[in-house]
């Protein structure tokens, strides 16, 4: 930037050793100079850009790894009320715009910056009164880059909320397009995504009117300037107050100046895009989560008592109704407790609480007679396991699914990392060996996204697998056979038994089989048990126990 001044000097003294005061020495001398200065600029220009593309990179690692950590801290709920297109949004399109936009305007900026400011200085040194003339255009453009500037920040927010909200729509249905197909719903998914874009294109209309304009303001009005300075240049010329040289030196300096101004102000509008991308960014990373640090207790001895004394609980997202209400219940080392209930009741959301996605709104949930908040997380879920409904697999091998949050990268200690002959117990345990064996790579072969290459009561089998290499104190099932076919049912049960005879279990049960095996089942209903007792005793008496439909094994229970 700095070399980039010289160059219109030295165009005025080679015109003037040409033609107006002839000096062959000087003359040559001066073009080798050109020669020098032209070279250092190109070198330095490619330096420069090459660091700015690292320092643009660096830049963009360290924003998406801060967002990721801020991401992976937040609570649960967090989760349910901010759509997944929103925050991969946020990820992948906002974090570049940001390390982009500052790193290429910062390049751009500087550079103008320095340009500006020598120029000022040589144009001074030519001509002062020159100069004057010139800088009539400067307020104009401040104060046409400052509105501009705010009016284009807006709209680039706009604009960024529109293409995000585009991509969630395609998103949920592009992730569910069995649905959608089997509901004969792709219109009104097309509708959806095309009112989205139908959005974002007026906003993008909007943009492209306001820098138009802009654009018309800042061509016209440097030009006017070089008609008033030659026209004044001129004259200073023919009254002999000015060489020809310098007066082309000088006209040099106002086209470079106006480059300047036009890529600071470029830099300016460019700036408020990047800032609007970065606003949400670093809210997203600021974000502090809406749940407590958990604790870091490590007990030497744990023996898996479970209680909730009064619970009472409602989701954040729906604080009006109470899906928990001062419930209190125990579930005794060893002891196998079953949940039923109609669907809808809160049995789930015990587990939750319990595996403290969530925080009660009064009362307590305690393991040996402690909160559960107070254990270290890491050390707590490798005592207590919890097979999901709908457990979701990993696109990585069977073996890694198996040993998930096992691993080095999740701060395990390696003496605590799962050996292969661990794997396989636990597989084995939980049905799966078999089927994991007949795969062509075995244990190293791919589950695919979510697991699609798998069916239904393979992901169940690989979940209780995963389970079960934790060794568990106390497991925390959600029974699901509802999606599985018989046969399948029958081998992902067969699995089950076997896990609950060996371990303190909280099971949300759907069937007979496990209702029939559990030591106590409690009767959740509104939030709260209705009714508590073993199999024999509820069906006695006759109550919800027997309205449910536990006590006829060919008929699926009313939780189904
Ligand atoms: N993330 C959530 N946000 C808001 N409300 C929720 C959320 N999850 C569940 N609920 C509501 O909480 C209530 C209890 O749900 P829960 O899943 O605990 O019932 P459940 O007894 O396990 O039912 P099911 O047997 O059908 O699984 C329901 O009314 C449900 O709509």
């Amino acid at each position: 930037a700095l070399g980039q001044a010289l160059i219109p000097y030295y165009t005025g003294v080679i015109i003037d050793c040409a033609s107006i005061d002839p000096d062959f020495k000087e003359f040559q001398w001066t073009c080798l100079k050109l020669v020098i200065v032209s070279l250092g600029c190109a070198v330095f220009t490619g330096i420069r850009g090459g660091l700015f593309t690292i320092g643009m990179t660096r830049l963009n690692v360290r924003i998406r790894t801060s967002l990721f950590d801020s991401l992976m801290r937040q609570e649960i709920s967090f989760f349910s009320s901010t759509r997944t297109g929103e925050i991969t949004s946020r990820l992948s399109a906002d974090t570049t715009t940001v390390s982009d936009q500052i790193c290429l305007n910062m390049n751009v900026g500087l550079r103008s910056l320095t340009q500006a400011a020598m120029v000022l200085v040589f144009m001074f040194r030519a001509s002062w009164r020159l100069s004057v003339i010139t800088f009539i255009i400067i307020p104009a453009i401040i104060l046409i880059t400052k509105v501009y500037g705010a009016y284009y920040r807006e709209l680039a927010k706009a604009v960024q909320k529109e293409l995000a909200d585009a991509n969630s729509v395609a998103e949920e249905a592009l992730s569910s397009m069995t649905t959608v197909r089997a509901h004969a719903a792709e219109n009104s998914a097309k509708a959806a995504y095309q009112e989205c874009l139908r959005k974002f294109y007026t906003l993008q209309l909007k943009e492209a009117l306001a820098y138009g304009t802009y654009m018309i303001c800042t061509t016209f009005l440097p030009n006017a300037v070089n008609v008033v300075t030659l026209y004044y240049g001129g004259n200073l010329v023919l009254d002999g107050m000015m060489s020809a040289g310098a007066l082309v030196s000088f006209m040099l300096y106002v086209a470079s100046l106006n480059g300047a101004f036009q890529a600071l102000g470029d830099v300016f509008s460019a700036f408020a895009a990047a800032l609007g991308a970065a606003d949400k960014v670093i809210e997203l990373i600021q974000r502090e989560p809406q749940l407590p640090d958990a604790g870091s207790l490590q007990p030497p001895s744990f023996s898996g008592r479970l209680e909730l004394q009064d619970v009472s609980f409602s989701y954040p997202s729906r604080p009006d109704s109470r899906v928990l209400d001062s419930i209190s219940l125990r579930v005794n080392p060893g002891e196998v407790v079953a949940l039923v209930g109609p669907s809808g009741g809160g049995k789930t959301s015990i587990v939750k609480l319990v595996e403290r996605f969530y925080l009660p709104d009064a009362g307590a949930v305690l393991l040996d007679g402690l909160e559960v908040g107070a254990y270290d997380p890491r050390w707590l879920k490798r005592r207590v396991a919890l097979v999901a409904q709908e457990p979701v697999l990993f696109a990585r091998s069977v073996r890694r699914n198996i040993c998930y949050g096992l691993e080095a990268e999740d701060g395990v200690h390696p003496r605590d990392i799962p050996s292969a002959a661990d794997v396989e117990r636990a597989a084995r345990l939980a049905n799966a060996h078999d089927f994991i064996s007949a795969m062509p790579q075995g244990y190293d072969t791919d589950c695919g996204e979510k697991g699609v290459s798998l069916s239904g009561g393979q992901k169940q089998r690989i979940a209780i697998a995963r389970a079960l290499v934790r060794n568990p104190t106390v497991l925390l099932l959600d029974e699901a056979t509802s999606a599985l076919d018989s046969d399948s049912e029958a081998v992902v049960q067969e699995a089950l038994d076997r896990m609950m005879r060996n371990h303190t279990v909280l099971v949300i049960a759907h069937r007979l089989s496990t209702v029939a095996g559990a030591d106590r089942i409690l009767v959740i209903q509104g939030g709260s048990v209705a009714e508590e007792g073993t199999h024999e005793s509820l069906a006695e008496a006759g109550g919800l126990y027997s309205a449910l439909g536990m006590l006829h094994p060919t008929k699926p229970p009313k939780s189904i």
